[in-house]
């Protein structure tokens, strides 16, 4: 095995092979531009040449390398890989070809291995290097000899490089993981493509980051099949995409679609709901509403459709017309399918009596009667649009029943309006995305990972559905965390919802975000919270709690952020979002400097309600009874802000705590 000396010339050589590797790539780019006849190859390969080349550029003087493992003799286990050892890094790295590769991928098959082998299973590796990096020199290495069980850490998962990097002070956005991902962890992000996943994670149990780390490994092993239609990450806010941002791009995945249930409906939101009213329309039997709003437009005809045709006329007589349009809509996959059966079901009938005439039925004579045929057919299956669908319900939804009374009073509008007048909500734009699937199919992707699901409706979780209609989803979230009206009380309700009833539910309880002393405090709020979940078991020892009554909360948070400001680490300040105003004014009165949660100052200000998969390295919680009080989850949302923190977390109040807050 190498000494310290010459693993650093090797991480020199890698870092000269990958130089030689960027530099080809670039070479590539400008020969290919002059080169390849078909101009779509052409566009698609320089594309992908280029994106090589700025990813390995980007990469730059990262470390190239961070683990190894190192294949035995004796261990039958070793089979092929007998006597091997395997560099690992974020990328691959060769220096020429035809010979092995320098580093491998963190995704390659036998990578699986250095994250999975322990002394209990050794799988054939003698020797697990980790390595320790102060930005890109090398400082230092720890081997763990498994077929022995010695090594200079104290044992598996109490590797003290990983403990290191799980407990290390956080600044900035949220890093990957590669170094360090634990087992139970690895398993997940390397679950089979077919094969849909919901983790059930207590608070810092790396959900997110197994969820982007799947993204990275299933774009690696299924390159070309997801290529074509894309991965879909979708988060809870605009502030925690912020946080994740850096992930996937580190580890060179820039075409992953990042984005939130709302953007990815697309619609211009004007107008907000009650809560009565969000709350129906994000009720399932709204699906069921809809439908028949829809295909209630389905009439039967009233007379026989007649075509002329120069000097012939062809007739389809009603009851075979009606019989037409009562089989469509049988079988209908969407309305406006539906549809276009029907219009060719009329105009076949008419080719049968033009061609029994010795009439030239070519395809301009097809699209001529297609044209004569659909004013009939409009009249019993008109064109819809979504928003004019909708627009019309909510002006009168006892149109369709269902809902009771009260219900139909709570979502109807105050007066009748015409689609381009309405000023649509957020559940709007839900159910305006599920009339539109109704009228036609949207296109899906080739994997969707959903990050905080147990906050989605069952109308989000069927726009999800729709997307994900023939692929495989990754499904991420804490029952325990849920704060919406409509959060999942279970996941095999919510699971059926996002149309995965079989999707195996993997529950995390080892936390590596919040230190063991604030998990104790946090696991009080959890028989409270009326879900079944295992309580956190939390992976570090350090970290520091304290809980202080004061008289002026802005002025006792104003000295704790000084004190927070002379250590490393990021500081979260968390409150009711009602109070947050006051806080922020009195921070700036006092000269300190704050962002917003998406922002990426040093004191970040948070409401409560975006504080949602985020986390500080140091969080101050203002009142807790205040945030119990702001919202009926109001304790769900408490559970989340307390499990934000890292390394400290500061509980003020000048009220009395909630009662599963007392000792
Ligand atoms: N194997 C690991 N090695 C190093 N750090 C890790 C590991 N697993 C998780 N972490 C870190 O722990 C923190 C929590 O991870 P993450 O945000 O993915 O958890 P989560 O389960 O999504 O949490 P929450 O439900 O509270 O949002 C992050 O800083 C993440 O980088």
């Amino acid at each position: 095995m190498r000494d310290l000396d010459e693993e650093r010339a090797y991480a020199d050589r890698c870092r000269e092979a990958l130089r030689r590797m960027v530099a080809g790539a670039r070479e590539n780019v400008v020969v290919g531009e002059d080169t390849w006849g078909d101009r779509y190859t052409a566009e698609r390969l320089g594309f992908y040449l280029k994106t090589l080349a700025r990813d390995m550029g980007e990469e730059g003087d990262n470390p190239p390398f961070f683990g190894l493992i190192a294949y035995g003799d004796s261990d039958p286990a070793a089979g092929e890989h007998r006597r091997q050892t395997y560099y690992l890094g974020r990328r691959h790295i060769s220096d020429a070809i035809g010979r092995p590769p320098m580093v491998i991928d963190w995704r390659a098959p036998v990578s699986a291995t250095f994250y999975q082998a322990s002394a209990v299973e050794p799988r054939g590796i003698d020797t697990r290097r980790r390595f320790g990096w102060s930005g890109n020199r090398l400082t230092s290495f720890e081997d763990e000899h498994l077929q022995t069980g010695l090594g200079d850490g104290s044992g598996d998962s109490g590797s003290e490089l990983v403990r290191r990097e799980i407990e290390r002070a956080r600044v900035g956005p949220m890093r990957d993981i590669v170094a360090t991902i634990q087992p139970e962890q690895d398993t997940l992000v390397r679950t089979s493509l077919d094969v849909s996943v919901c983790i059930q994670g207590a608070p810092g149990t790396g959900k997110t980051a197994v969820g982007l780390h799947r993204a990275a490994y299933l774009l690696y092993a299924h390159r070309s099949r997801l290529e074509r239609n894309g991965v879909l990450v979708l988060g809870p806010n605009r502030a925690f995409l912020h946080y994740i941002s850096a992930v996937l791009p580190t580890l060179g995945e820039v075409d992953v679609e990042q984005t939130t249930i709302e953007q990815l409906l697309d619609r211009e939101v004007r107008a907000v709901d009650d809560p009565v009213a969000a709350a129906i329309k994000h009720d399932v039997r709204m699906a069921e509403i809809l439908r028949r709003a829809v295909y209630g437009r389905i009439g039967r005809p009233a007379q026989a459709v007649v075509v002329r045709d120069e000097s012939y006329k062809w007739r389809v007589n009603q009851h075979e017309f009606a019989e037409m349009v009562i089989e469509a809509e049988a079988d209908a996959t969407t309305y406006l399918t539906g549809r276009e059966r029907v219009i060719a079901r009329l105009v076949a009938a008419v080719q049968r009596q033009a061609e029994a005439r010795g009439q030239n039925c070519n395809g301009v004579w097809l699209r001529r009667m297609a044209r004569a045929v659909t004013p009939y057919v409009e009249e019993v299956w008109p064109v819809l649009k979504a928003d004019e669908v909708l627009a019309e319900y909510l002006s009168d939804p006892g149109q369709v029943g269902l809902l009771t009374a009260d219900e139909q009073r709570a979502i109807a509008w105050s007066r009748p309006r015409k689609a381009k007048s309405a000023r649509w909500t957020a559940a709007d734009a839900v159910l305006l995305d599920e009339v539109s699937a109704l009228l036609e199919r949207s296109p899906t992707y080739g994997h969707v990972i959903v990050d905080e699901a147990q906050d989605l409706s069952p109308m989000q979780c069927r726009a999800i559905a729709r997307r994900s209609e023939h692929t495989s989803i990754t499904v991420l979230g804490d029952l325990a965390q849920g704060t919406t009206a409509w959060a999942a009380d279970d996941w095999a309700t919510q699971l059926s919802h996002l149309g995965k009833p079989a999707a195996e539910i993997v529950a995390l309880s080892t936390g590596y975000r919040v230190p063991a002393t604030v998990v104790e405090l946090a696991n009080r709020l959890l028989d409270a919270l009326a879900v079944v979940v295992p309580p956190t078991t939390s992976f570090r020892s350090d970290g520091e709690l304290t809980i202080t009554r004061v008289d002026d909360l802005a002025a006792a948070c104003v000295e704790h952020i000084r004190g927070a400001l002379s250590v490393e680490g990021s500081i979260g300040v968390i409150a009711a979002d009602h109070q947050l105003p006051a806080v922020s004014d009195a921070l700036k009165a006092a000269g300190i400097e704050t962002s917003a949660a998406d922002g990426d100052g040093r004191v970040a200000v948070v409401p409560a309600s975006l504080a949602k998969g985020l986390e500080y390295d140091h969080v101050i919680a203002l009142e807790p009874a205040e945030i119990v009080a702001s919202e009926t989850r109001g304790l769900n949302r408490l559970y989340v802000v307390l499990t934000r923190a890292v390394s400290r977390l500061d509980i003020l109040h000048s009220r009395e705590l909630p009662p599963e807050l007392r000792t």
